[in-house]
């Protein structure tokens, strides 16, 4: 048992798989005796910012929503979690985030023009981790598909509590979907937040079986030499 958790974020496009992982990772964590807490974001029917953001990844809001809206509505979600997340933390040997802090990143600056990008980034990041004192995540992990191969993943989910679209505001946006990519391996590249692994989910044109990544992710962590997991 540690200290506090090793804390990983998994990271990418919508439908790219980060709940898949994100599970199958736990359970193969606690398989080797670790404790395990996965949260993922937003915290849809938690709280008052997860309301807001159902609203508007549904198209319902009055007024159009801003990236930096958007981006202190995501913030604010997670700054409304952040007793939680420092619990899970402090009894855990892993936490697990599907999305967290990078996504607000990614894909804020992805609705602005390319000359403002860096700016909005560093805006986020800023009001994430400084001003919401945020914890740092040990391990980004990006899970990288492209659009067309994500598009049809999310086709496959089952019907989600948070919408009742077959692609939410987000979703539909194939603009988006590009620029937040780009945004995502800048990103991983410049190991912004901290440090970044990047996994491609599929080779030679199939999907990678979830283990295999997993494994992919496990190695990862321990070349940080954090600790062995086995
Ligand atoms: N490596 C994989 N192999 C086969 N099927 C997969 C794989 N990854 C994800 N899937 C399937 O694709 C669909 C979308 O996956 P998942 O829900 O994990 O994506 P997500 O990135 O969490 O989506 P969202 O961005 O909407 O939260 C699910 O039906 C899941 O079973
Ligand atoms: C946490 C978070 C999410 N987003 C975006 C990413 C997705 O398009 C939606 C909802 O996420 P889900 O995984 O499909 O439920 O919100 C974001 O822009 N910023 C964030 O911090």
């Amino acid at each position: 048992m540690f200290v506090t958790a090793f804390i990983i974020a998994i990271e990418g496009g919508d439908g790219v798989g980060k709940n898949t992982i994100s599970n199958a990772l736990a359970a193969s964590l606690r398989s080797k005796s670790k404790s395990v807490a996965v949260i993922d974001f937003p915290r849809y029917g938690d709280t008052l910012a997860g309301g807001a953001l159902k609203q508007f990844l549904n198209g319902e809001t009055k007024r159009p929503v801003t990236a930096q809206v958007a981006a202190v509505l995501y913030a604010l979600d997670r700054f409304e979690y952040r007793d939680d997340i420092l619990k899970a933390i402090n009894e855990n040997d892993f936490v697990i985030f599907d999305r967290y802090v990078a996504s607000n990143v990614a894909y804020q600056a992805a609705k602005v023009p390319k000359a403002d990008r860096s700016t909005m980034m560093e805006w986020v990041a800023d009001l994430e981790l400084e001003t919401f004192s945020l914890p740092r995540p040990n391990l980004n992990v990006l899970l990288r598909l492209d659009v067309a191969a994500a598009r049809s993943l999310v086709s496959r989910k089952p019907k989600r509590d948070y919408t009742s679209l077959e692609h939410d505001v987000h979703e539909a946006d194939d603009t988006l979907q590009t620029r937040l990519r780009e945004n995502y391996e800048h990103i991983a590249d410049q190991a912004m937040i901290s440090r970044w692994t990047v996994i491609d989910v599929s080779r030679f044109g199939s999907l990678r079986n979830p283990s295999e990544i997993c494994a992919e992710v496990e190695r990862s962590v321990e070349e940080l030499g954090a600790f062995a997991i086995s």
